[in-house]
């Protein structure tokens, strides 16, 4: 390929090549929107939010609109387009009118922390139609879980009952769950009353890393679970009926209609989203799509938010820390995330950083070494303020929306135009402006041009540093170091003593 061209791959799939280009699609005002609830309406507006993004309106036609959620929906936009709300809103639209309190939506995140934001989402909208919305991650005691996801039947004074009766009462308490996959199959396998059989709605979020995630084959369990059918039991039945038990039934028959043959009725709506969603048809295939339609952003495979600019900074290796924090300097206070190529090198950063005295700002690390109350409370506090500059891991912050992060910076070039989109995604969000910077040797230059040429994103000016910025860190940066070879040995001790 000549040098400049832009790479436009063909998917395979054939239903992946006609999409809805949701680039054609306008903001829309609520006021506009038709069939919101006014209940929803307002709930949004409590949220700032008066409009709907142009992939929100794009789902919003394919699901309450004249779509129907006939097809099952595969969406591609970018980083911080509001791909959230995009499900959110019209599962809680469906939802709305609902009767009888069970679990029919269920959405599955690949980290605790995004399931944690994805269900405040749901819990600013939800509640304003009367739904309920619960989290599965493993936050807390499985038995708090089960007590806030399972409601017990009241036990009358005088009766004496049958433990395996009384667990035939049990009932959903929330009508939507947000889970990650481990604490689902937990449920799933020992948890008494809680059920899938009542699923309409699934919505795999990050579907690219979750589809690599095979835990307990969670996929393939959930699909069958929502499978059940009671073909021949209650024919032309309503679809969910009190059963012979007094516990509620729904009777998924086996197709007949066209597009249904094989597949039972009602079916699961789908909807699978990411910035980067995949299209390999094997992996595609385990998510077993009903005609599936798919939603994307633009020409090009990879989106990069449109008020995104992409500077360089080009060092020698073994100068990058001096780099760094002449970088952060200059950008003051303003919230900035650094990434970095493993959790060892990001616990490495994260320490050196410490040791440069007075830098006005505060630095922690998030990576996947950590303990989650302590990852947690560091994200809580890069929220809120407190912290300016997070130092992390890739597999860590996909997903994450952190309001002010004005700059994220590339400590060690990503390998793939994927983590360069997931990670520059942490800014310019929701059509704010932001910055991402990469730190490259003079090697590794031409390869990144080729990187970023996946996303068309040609545009990457130097970012200069002047040389007295860095100089004048030069000894500070000589007893950092000291102190962190020190550090390095003291916890390879620790770790050798306790067997690590
Ligand atoms: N209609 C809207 N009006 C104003 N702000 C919105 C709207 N929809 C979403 N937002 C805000 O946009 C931000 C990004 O939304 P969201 O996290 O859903 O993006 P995303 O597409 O899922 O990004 P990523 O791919 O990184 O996960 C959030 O802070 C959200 O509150």
């Amino acid at each position: 390929m000549a040098e400049g061209q832009k790479q436009k791959s063909v998917p395979v799939l054939p239903w992946m090549r006609s999409p809805i280009d949701v680039s054609l699609f306008e903001e829309c005002p609520l006021g506009l929107l038709p069939g919101l609830d006014p209940r929803l309406s307002e709930a949004l507006q409590n949220m700032d939010i008066f409009a709907l993004f142009p992939v929100q309106l794009a789902v919003w036609q394919e699901t309450i609109g004249p779509g129907a959620f006939e097809r099952d929906l595969c969406v591609n936009s970018p980083t911080g387009s509001g791909k959230t709300l995009a499900y959110a809103l019209p599962i809680v639209q469906a939802l709305s009118n609902r009767a009888v309190k069970c679990l029919r939506a269920l959405v599955v995140l690949p980290t605790r922390d995004l399931a944690l934001q994805v269900k405040s989402v749901f819990d600013k909208i939800a509640p304003a139609v009367g739904l309920s919305v619960g989290l599965a991650v493993g936050q807390s005691s499985v038995a708090d879980e089960i007590s806030q996801l399972i409601k017990r039947p009241k036990l009358e004074a005088g009766i004496c009952y049958d433990p395996e009766d009384f667990s035939l009462g049990l009932q959903s308490s929330v009508d939507i769950l947000v889970a990650t996959p481990g604490r689902l199959m937990d449920h799933i396998n020992g948890t008494k009353g809680f059920t899938l059989e009542h699923l309409c709605y699934l919505v795999v979020d990050e579907t690219d890393r979750l589809l690599r995630e095979a835990y307990q084959s969670w996929l393939p369990t959930v699909l069958q679970l929502t499978r059940f059918s009671d073909e021949g039991l209650f024919p032309g039945a309503h679809t969910v009926r009190p059963s012979s038990l007094g516990s509620l039934k729904t009777v998924r028959r086996s197709g007949v209609e066209r597009g249904f043959k094989g597949k039972t009725y009602p079916r699961l709506a789908k909807m699978v989203l990411s910035a980067t969603l995949t299209q390999d048809p094997s992996k595609l295939a385990q998510l077993d799509l009903h005609h599936p339609l798919f939603l994307t952003t633009g020409k090009l495979r990879y989106q990069l938010p449109g008020k995104l600019e992409s500077y360089k900074l080009i060092c020698e290796s073994k100068l990058k820390p001096l780099y760094l924090v002449a970088l952060l300097q200059n950008l003051g206070r303003e919230k900035c995330i650094v990434f970095t190529s493993s959790v060892e090198s990001t616990h490495r950063l994260c320490t050196l950083l410490n040791f440069f005295d007075n830098l006005p700002f505060k630095i922690k690390e998030y990576s996947g070494l950590q303990r989650q109350s302590l990852r947690s409370k560091t994200l809580r506090g890069f929220r809120e303020g407190e912290i300016q500059v997070l130092v992390s891991s890739d597999a860590m912050t996909r997903g994450m929306d952190v309001e002010g992060v004005r700059n994220v910076i590339n400590y060690d070039m990503p390998a793939y135009i994927k983590t360069y989109v997931h990670r520059a995604g942490r800014t310019a969000r929701a059509g704010q402006a932001g910055r991402c910077f990469t730190l490259l040797r003079k090697d590794e230059v031409k390869h990144f041009k080729k990187l970023l040429q996946k996303a068309d994103s040609n545009s990457c000016p130097v970012y200069s540093i002047p040389l007295s910025s860095t100089e004048s860190l030069h000894s500070v940066y000589t007893s950092a170091l000291e102190k962190l070879k020190e550090t390095v040995e003291v916890e390879a001790h620790r770790k050798r003593k306790i067997g690590f």
